[in-house]
């Protein structure tokens, strides 16, 4: 174990979730790990190393390891990523996952790291019980901390029988800190069969659960300005040793070093004016039906403003374009746009002519949504992302929550009312919520604030590294 006081021997090792919503943030917090000397072993499967090299800034202290992600029946042949498996088949996935012990154990073995990092692989503390070349595992979570603190601490005793968990599921655990929020009962009856599906040998509520019972300490990726109270629950509930890393944005890279196949984006919103243009992305994972993908397009146009939606095609089309109802195309020309393909989201998100972000109000989306000048409006699509939704709306008070029918979808309508209250430049309700976001994004944007809580964080895992 190296000297703890001196972080240029710390050695710590990353083993987050295989999904891009976990592997980026992981290696924004390498990046600040390594500016202060720590020596970072990466596991990661070797198709996700490709997406992560170009922003790894410390490739001299920052070093990558393949790991195999096993085939399992149900797997997609050579899945490696979240990206690579439908919702539906995610299951699989974490069995793959947790096929990779022995790969991981053999790692630590050789690597021998002061401190291990991860989210998902339950069993990596046991590995480290009673050697006495052990490490200390930290928990670090990059999803919103409401979802672990409203789902998944002791407190909420989810019966076992799932009809009983809908109504113990509408409201939030005993003692949690925002108890005005709520789930729509539609919303509890849709949430409680992914909680307790099974991932492997467990259900992905016991999976999550030990998670956090078995770490030595737990960590969040938010500043306690936000998500204090939340991360404050959950480590009371897990009798845990909690620390802030703060959300670690990377700065949006500079006009000119778009890529070739993104420059179109910027030339095109350059011809609308400031604040006019509404963009919509829903990350890199969430594919929708046709018909609620017409339903979508069609709000945008009734809107009457010009749109650009960036999403995958949707189930059953293999490009976007087959997908658009009848005339919408000629409808649209020169004010709207509908991309399937990747676009730079950062870059989008601060320039001038984008005005409102419509997202899914994933980990990723909404902390950029924060730091930008948009307004926000929410369409949520899973559990975590929902609870992330109405803590945007109800606490932050700096967001819009598309109003979903029954059917967990919303309508061309709703979409359009939505975008036109937030974009409403001499309304009350736009004005609140672009007040109440100004003073994250001032929060966000300090430099200093960022620097002080990275330093706070190395020094709470030096003190848990002194800890038996
Ligand atoms: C664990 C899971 O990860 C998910 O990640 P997902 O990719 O859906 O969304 P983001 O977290 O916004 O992450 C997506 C990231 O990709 C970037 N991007 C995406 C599309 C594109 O065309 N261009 C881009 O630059 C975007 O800027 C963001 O940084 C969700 O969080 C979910 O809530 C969480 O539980």
């Amino acid at each position: 174990m190296g000297n703890p006081d001196d972080t240029k021997q710390l050695h710590v090792v990353m083993y987050p979730w295989i999904a891009y919503g976990h592997l980026i943030p992981y290696l924004h917090l390498s990046n600040k790990l390594a500016e202060r000397g720590v020596r970072v072993s990466f596991l990661l499967p070797k198709s996700a190393q490709a997406r992560l090299d170009k922003d790894n800034k410390y490739p001299h202290l920052i070093r990558f390891f393949p790991v195999t992600i096993p085939h399992v029946d149900g797997l997609p042949p050579g899945a490696e990523t979240n990206s690579d498996v439908p919702a539906h088949l995610v299951n699989h996935l974490f069995h793959a996952f947790d096929k990779t012990k022995p790969q991981v154990q053999s790692y630590l073995n050789d690597l021998k790291p002061d401190l291990v990092f991860y989210d998902t692989a339950y069993w990596i503390p046991a590995l480290s019980r009673g050697r006495i070349d052990g490490f200390k595992s930290v928990n670090y979570t990059i999803v919103h901390p409401i979802a672990i603190a409203f789902y998944l601490t002791p407190s909420r005793e989810l019966e076992k029988e799932m009809d009983d968990s809908v109504e113990a599921l509408i409201k939030p655990p005993p003692g949690f800190p925002s108890p005005a929020i709520r789930l729509k009962r539609h919303e509890a009856q849709s949430f409680v069969t992914p909680l307790f599906s099974k991932c492997g040998q467990l259900t992905f509520y016991d999976w999550a659960t030990t998670t956090y019972r078995e770490a030595d300490a737990v960590a969040f990726r938010s500043y306690r300005e936000i998500h204090g109270p939340l991360c404050d629950y959950i480590a009371q509930e897990y009798a845990k040793p909690m620390s802030l890393t703060g959300p670690l944005l990377p700065k949006a890279p500079p006009e000119e070093s778009s890529l070739d196949g993104e420059k179109w984006v910027i030339s095109w919103l350059n011809k609308f004016e400031a604040g006019s243009v509404v963009f919509c992305g829903f990350g890199s994972q969430t594919t929708v039906d046709k018909d609620q993908f017409q339903e979508l397009v069609l709000g945008f146009e009734l809107t009457g403003m010009p749109f650009l939606v960036a999403m995958k095609p949707p189930h059953g089309c293999a490009t976007v374009e087959e997908a658009l109802p009848e005339g919408f195309e000629e409808r649209v020309e020169g004010r709207g746009m509908v991309y399937g393909g990747w676009v730079p989201q950062l870059q989008i998100l601060q320039h001038p002519s984008t005005g409102c972000f419509v997202s899914h109000c994933g980990g990723g989306a909404m902390w950029e949504s924060l730091a930008s000048d948009c307004q926000i409006v929410l369409i949520p699509f899973t559990f975590e992302q929902t609870l992330g939704a109405r803590f945007m709306v109800e606490e932050l008070k700096v967001a819009v929550e598309v109003e979903t029918e029954e059917s967990m979808w919303i309508s061309k309508q709703s979409l359009s009312n939505a975008v036109k209250v937030v974009m409403d430049r001499g309304g009350a309700v736009a004005g609140e919520l672009k007040r109440n976001h100004a003073k994250l994004k001032a929060l966000l944007s300090s430099k200093d604030t960022e620097e002080t809580y990275v330093d706070n964080f190395i020094r709470d895992l030096q003190v848990l590294l002194q800890s038996y």
